[in-house]
């Protein structure tokens, strides 16, 4: 049978043009590259450039996004046909026609995008850049540049636009005082750029009827429909978006293509039920949980009230079983054997009058906190300056950051030494089995984020600092000290259940870690660093903890999370775990075995 390879193409000559069709010049580029190159020109400091750089990266991504809702909706009804040819007593030829109805309607989103975008712009970006986006850290920096190319109302939107997403950020909040006072700076200025993404948060304050539609009783009740709409947005991005291969989520390459269909539809699931919580937060607040609920469940009595059937209900509740599937406890045993000859433990519990919290010393030696901060270092030197900002904390330290994943690209790259990126890798696994004994953690435990953090006191400018390094925050949930709650739902880190930090110098002035109690203002415990020295709590409520000011030199940390969810572990821990050690480069791999591997510590 032939039906597999009919032509596909034939379904979308119903799909009108995109924008600028085929015509190569106006293609969508790759908007992590043009947000990249925007921020080299920035530090650079060549601002004309860097503004256009940076104004035509958020440009870009935000066409990019209605390019993708638009073949979504052009390719709605591409391959339907072939249901038409489905035999559900035959069940043998349902997988088949399927399948076709996959293809056809794959072809069509992939004609449809290629027309808009470029081939490189059709990639999936990198979580980091995610982030970055998600942050507003594109605005972060044009305010500067703005401000540089004295655009001062530009400057002054771009600064409000970031601070409404980081309403902490104490550098921003000055700058924004400034600018209010500042000739030439309109009341116009202040608004919000990314408005139109968060409309439905503005609607949401006023009620929405739905009339003339379904049961006249519906009228009166309050129905969210802007941000049904949004989330609706939001999972059409999902299907749209180029999602990340099966193989690179971790499932076994031995899988068969059911397996595979499998991973990347559970993939596929999981972003979409991800939209709930996303759509549920204001940007860089904390969104009402009882409201969100309220208006779940009042969805749901319409929808039952509407007759519209199981369905509907079924997506409901799982909505909101996805809302509170990431219960707080997740129960330690402290006081677990150390194994690792070298290691004490320094502090417990009981000497940090809390909870499921520990010092242990002689994790590294003197020579392995010599090297990891080389590393720290020609990162920084090599870096691009990407990663090198003011600290997002205070104006008076800056900051540096280097993750895994990077650290073995610059490796890669012959920018920094191959064996410091692994024994970065190699550290992150030493904390784990460390802790994942120390703490009898019932379950597995993934690494899922670590992160090389340097934090640099700004040369004078340091008398009577009164601010923190670090505020005082939970590690997986957004602490609200007024209410004494904390408030699981991103961008909190929902899914990091134990938090690590291995110090590697104590060159430094300030930079104490301290933990307080859950009301955030009583210090009950307060760590000195140390090469060596690792510090493991739960990331929960019970261990609110912040850094005192960095007053002189440069303190370096290994900050360490992990997960008991497996899917949350890094791609770090996915690529070697499959023994492809893709990353790091196997131990066959001459560039490694010609410098040998470490010896093992005793
Ligand atoms: O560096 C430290 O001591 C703590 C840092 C921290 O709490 C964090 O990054 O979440
Ligand atoms: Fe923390």
């Amino acid at each position: 049978r032939s039906f597999l390879l009919k032509p596909t193409l034939l379904n979308c000559t119903t799909a009108t043009p995109g924008r600028g069709g085929s015509n190569g010049l106006s293609l969508l580029q790759p908007y992590d590259f043009l947000y990249y190159t925007g921020v080299r020109s920035y530090f650079g400091e060549e601002w004309v450039k860097a503004a256009e750089l940076l104004e035509k990266a958020i440009i870009t991504k935000q066409s990019l996004l209605r390019v993708r809702r638009r073949c979504h909706d052009e390719c709605v009804a591409a391959g339907r046909d072939a249901f038409k040819e489905l035999d559900s007593e035959g069940g043998s030829l349902w997988d088949l026609w399927t399948l076709d109805w996959v293809q056809q309607k794959a072809e069509c989103l992939r004609f449809c995008i290629g027309r808009s975008v470029t081939p490189a712009g059709q990639l999936p970006v990198s979580t980091d850049i995610e982030y970055e986006f998600s942050s507003r850290n594109p605005y972060n920096f044009l305010q500067v540049t703005y401000y540089k190319l004295d655009k001062l109302q530009k400057a002054a939107s771009a600064a409000h636009t970031y601070f409404v997403a980081n309403p902490s950020h104490l550098e921003m909040r000055n700058n924004i005082e400034k600018y209010r006072r500042m000739d030439g700076v309109t009341e116009e200025a202040f608004q919000d750029r990314e408005l139109e993404n968060e409309k439905h948060w503005v609607r949401f304050e006023g009620p929405c009827l739905r009339k003339g539609e379904g049961h006249g009783e519906a009228a009166g009740i309050r129905l969210t429909l802007p941000r049904n709409h949004a989330t609706d947005e939001c999972r059409v991005q999902c299907e749209v978006a180029s999602q990340r291969l099966p193989e690179d989520r971790g499932v076994d390459s031995h899988d068969g293509v059911f397996e595979k269909a499998a991973a990347l539809s559970l993939s596929l699931l999981s972003c979409r039920q991800s939209c709930v919580t996303q759509v549920a937060t204001r940007p860089g607040r904390i969104s009402s949980q009882e409201d969100f609920l309220t208006t779940q469940l009042e969805h749901l009595h319409i929808a039952q009230f509407k007759g519209q059937g199981l369905e509907v209900k079924l997506k409901i509740t799982q909505n909101v079983t996805t809302f509170l599937s990431h219960p707080f406890s997740f129960v330690l045993a402290p006081g677990g054997p150390v194994l690792q000859v070298g290691v004490t433990i320094t502090m417990d519990d009981q000497v940090m009058n809390g909870t499921n919290r520990v010092v242990l010393d002689g994790v590294m030696t003197e020579k392995e906190c010599d090297r990891i901060l080389h590393l720290a270092t020609a990162a920084a030197s090599a870096g691009d300056g990407y990663r090198g900002r003011r600290s997002p904390h205070t104006p008076h330290e800056t900051f540096e950051g280097l993750t895994v994943l990077r650290a073995v690209k610059l490796a890669q790259d012959g920018m920094v030494n191959q064996s410091d990126a692994r024994l970065l890798h190699e550290l992150g696994e030493r904390v784990r089995v460390l802790l994942h004994s120390y703490f009898r953690s019932p379950s597995g435990l993934f690494t899922s984020f670590t992160h090389l953090v340097c934090r640099s006191a700004v040369a004078g400018d340091q008398k009577g600092r009164l601010d923190l390094s670090h505020p005082i925050h939970v590690d997986n949930c957004l602490l609200e000290p007024e209410t004494n709650q904390c408030w699981r739902e991103p961008p909190a880190f929902i899914h990091r259940d134990l938090s690590a930090v291995l110090y590697l110098n104590d060159n430094f002035n300030g930079g104490e870690l301290f933990f307080t109690n859950r009301n955030a203002k009583t210090i009950t415990a307060r760590v000195k660093p140390s090469c060596g020295r690792l510090v493991g709590f739960s990331s929960g409520p019970v261990n609110p903890h912040g850094v005192t000011a960095v007053t002189s030199g440069r303190r370096c940390a290994l900050a360490l999370w992990f997960t008991k969810e497996k899917i949350y572990r890094d791609m770090v821990s996915k690529m070697t775990a499959h023994g492809s050690d893709l990353l790091l480069g196997s131990d066959l791999s001459p560039a490694v075995t010609s410098r040998g591997r470490e010896p093992e510590r005793i």
